[in-house]
């Protein structure tokens, strides 16, 4: 049996990251504001937020980029930056995009690049480069110049330097952003497998259709506050339902509704009666046809009857006060 010491795994109970309290000023602004991130370990953790609204700067406080004001960041296990030196050989990250010598190779760029980094082996530079530049599908441009690249081949390009040594945990601070639907699509599902490969992916959008296609997890930021986080499947629970109503006795049906949890909101008359709406917490609400039982046990005739779910793009709005891009 080995010691779970510090470091020896993914972390405490599990997470991969991990900041309680975390928080950056910029002068008199709160860019980011006393966060509690927990991402497990081997989850594809989205990190969703509208432009501004803080996801840059918290992952270069987690990377030691820049120093927090408050606040504690632990990554694999680890408090940083103050074990920065052991964390960084197995963290691999996308941030701001390296830059590339646009007449070298794509080969020769990452050459360079591995050349400059403390821990990487000389000796098994030239392996380790091919095989980043065949993970990401770049092995047949991996001779042209970059600056014949498409965008999203040099994004691919980001990541297979991101790639370079066997990394446990990838930070890529929105990757698809400017590249065209098929770049996009390339760079999406990259992402995709090289979380099937094992390592925890920790990676930043302001597009929630992008998070939902590729994250089993998701934080949401909003105006540098952490509004919510968990597994997707949880955060879709999360939401509320609606109830639709069509019934000649809304007074009686307000009373059932109200017993049972819900808000009812007060009746639009209609030919046939009322239209109730009521709202109930998701997880809270009890199955349809149980509350079509319970209504109609109180007397109150049920002309109509539907429930619909707060999609998920609807409680991100209630929640950041935005909306979503949902480009594809
Ligand atoms: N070095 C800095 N000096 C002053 N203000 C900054 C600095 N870096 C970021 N900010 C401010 O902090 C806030 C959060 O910015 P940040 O870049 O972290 O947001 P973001 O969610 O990553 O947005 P985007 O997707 O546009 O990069 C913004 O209001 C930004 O103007």
């Amino acid at each position: 049996m080995t010691a779970a010491g510090e470091g020896a795994g993914s972390g405490t109970a599990g997470l991969t990251i991990e900041t309680q309290g975390l928080t950056k000023r910029f002068g008199h602004q709160l860019a980011v504001d006393n966060v509690a991130l927990a991402v497990p370990h081997g989850a594809v953790f989205g990190f969703l937020g509208p432009n501004g609204s803080g996801k840059t700067t918290t992952i270069r406080m987690l990377l030691g980029l820049a120093a927090a004001s408050a606040g504690t960041v632990r990554v694999l296990g680890l408090p940083m930056p103050q074990r920065l030196h052991e964390v960084l050989p197995r963290v691999g990250a996308l941030v701001e995009g390296p830059a590339f010598y646009p007449f070298l190779s794509g080969t020769a760029n990452l050459h360079r690049l591995d050349a400059a980094g403390r821990h990487a082996a000389p000796a098994t530079r030239t392996a380790r480069v091919a095989a980043a530049l065949e993970r990401v599908g770049l092995s047949h441009a991996a001779g042209k110049r970059v600056h014949a690249y498409s965008l999203g081949m040099k994004q691919r390009l980001g990541i297979a330097n991101a790639l370079l040594s066997p990394r446990e945990l990838l930070v890529l601070d929105e990757p698809t952003n400017g590249l065209d639907p098929q770049g996009t699509r390339e760079v999406r599902s990259l992402v995709r497998s090289l979380a099937a490969d094992g390592a925890t992916v920790f990676v930043s959008s302001h597009l929630l259709a992008e998070v939902e296609q590729i994250c089993t997890h998701a934080a949401i930021m909003s105006a540098g506050r952490l509004v919510a986080q968990g597994p997707l499947a949880e955060l879709r629970q999360a939401g509320e339902t609606r109830i639709r109503l069509l019934t000649p006795d809304a007074g009686t049906a307000s009373e059932v509704l109200l017993r049972l949890g819900m808000s009812p909101g007060t009746g639009t008359p209609e030919p046939d009666g009322d239209v109730l709406t009521a709202v109930a917490a998701a997880s809270r609400l009890e199955a349809p046809e149980d509350i079509v039982a319970e209504l109609v046990a109180a007397g109150v005739r049920v002309r109509g009857f539907s429930v619909e779910r707060e999609s998920l793009e609807e409680r991100f709005v209630a929640l950041t006060g935005e909306g979503f891009d949902i480009a594809q």
